[in-house]
């Protein structure tokens, strides 16, 4: 088993990433402290349940002697909504839940974020662990932002809540079909951007194997990259500072997200489409280099990545979506730009004229 920790000073966890981790959850939430008289809930989405990954996480748990409620949500973005979590706070009050029950989140970043904003305010904060089953969870499950969406902007509403662990079994990836494998290795991809060239080469030297699911190769991209994420966490978690370098490819990237439809678009599909426009900004401030624009272009595109804006998409309505983009503050545009491949920075003020231009050259013609 590998183990990486976060420790932002307050909040100290460790990430468990293996194989067979959730038969074995029951046993590492005994070693974690988390007691047996309370009720606990396991938030999971549909399509995880129907993968199986239901089944050994709730053998553990009988085994070791917790009780849990389960809460089943539909697949997919859409399910990031306040409406529902109100119907999981209803069903998590009916059912018992108190201040030292624990919520388990097992799926993607959709159920991690909508199960950690439901533990963030139930009661006033209650403890949580997230139970990543996608390769794009080893960027949400780890760091504490919880949310669920705006129908018209992404994480307007929520926290900042730390899990009390992150237990990563590899073996749920088995299921994983190949467009999410794509959509997660575009935030692995990013963490090589933010801070790590080398990283950057390695996992594009090995596209064929990532999303092929090869475990040693997996267990390696996951670490690495939780390494990355959880020591930019534990420097700032409540990004008032270096954390937005994890935004890289989101200020455009959530504008098409959320302007193309919740779903239509996967998470780390707009992602790639957004590190690209991000990529030929810093070019067209001066920043960088084309060739290191050309990179993140042609890396995206040999993962089978989108590279380009949808045709549909307006620009005007990308440009006033991205003005109210969380980093964005007293109506000036902000971006973490690059300066080379493992080395970016947080620019202030970038004239909307540049942006402009970025978008209309990337929309599908
Ligand atoms: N909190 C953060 O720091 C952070 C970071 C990155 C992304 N996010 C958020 O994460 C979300 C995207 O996460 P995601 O890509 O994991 O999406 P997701 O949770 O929707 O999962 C993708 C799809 O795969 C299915 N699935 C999940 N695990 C499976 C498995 N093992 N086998 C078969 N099917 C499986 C899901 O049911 C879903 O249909 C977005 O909402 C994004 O905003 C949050
Ligand atoms: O953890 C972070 O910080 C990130 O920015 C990671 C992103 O990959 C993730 O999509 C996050 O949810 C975006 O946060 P937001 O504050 O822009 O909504
Ligand atoms: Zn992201």
């Amino acid at each position: 088993m590998i183990r990486e920790r976060v420790d932002t000073g307050h909040s100290r966890y460790e990430i468990l990433i293996g194989t067979g981790l959730l038969g074995q959850t029951g046993q590492l939430l005994l070693e974690l402290s988390v007691n047996r008289s309370s009720r606990h809930l396991i938030v999971t989405d549909e399509q995880v349940r129907a993968a199986g990954h239901l089944t050994p996480l709730l053998a553990s748990l009988q085994a070791a002697g917790y009780e849990a409620e389960l809460f089943v949500i539909p697949a997919g973005e859409a399910s990031k909504r306040l409406e529902l979590a109100e119907r999981a706070f209803e069903f998590a009050y009916e059912a018992g839940l108190d201040r030292r029950s624990v919520v388990l989140a097992l799926g993607g970043g959709v159920v991690g974020d909508f199960a950690g904003f439901l533990a963030a305010t139930y009661m006033r904060g209650i403890p949580f662990v997230q139970l990543p089953t996608t390769l794009l969870a080893h960027d949400s499950a780890v760091g504490g932002k919880v949310a669920v969406n705006l129908s018209s902007a992404k994480n307007i509403i929520g926290a900042f809540h730390q899990p009390l662990a992150v237990i990563y079994d590899i073996d749920a990836l088995s299921t994983l079909p190949l467009r999410e494998m794509r959509s997660g290795y575009a935030e692995a991809i990013k963490h090589g951007i933010i801070r790590d060239a080398e990283l950057f080469a390695w996992i594009e030297a090995r596209t064929e194997q990532i999303l092929a699911n090869d475990p040693q190769v997996m267990a390696e991209l996951l670490a690495r990259s939780c390494r990355i994420k959880a020591e930019v966490v534990s420097a700032d978690e409540r990004e008032h500072g270096v954390r937005a370098i994890l935004n890289f490819g989101h200020t455009i990237g959530h504008a098409v997200e959320s302007l193309a439809g919740y779903g239509r678009l996967r998470h780390g599909e707009a992602i790639a489409i957004g590190m690209i426009c991000a990529a030929e900004l810093s070019v067209k401030m001066g920043l960088c280099t084309p060739d290191a624009a050309e990179a993140i272009a042609s890396v995206v595109k040999a993962a089978g990545l989108p590279t380009q804006i949808p045709r549909d998409l307006d620009a005007d309505e990308l440009l006033s979506s991205i003005k109210r983009d969380k980093k964005a503050t007293g109506g000036t545009l902000t971006f973490v730009l690059m300066r080379a491949i493992g080395k970016v920075e947080i620019v202030k003020d970038v004239p909307e004229k540049l942006v402009r231009d970025v978008i209309e050259d990337r929309r599908e013609s």
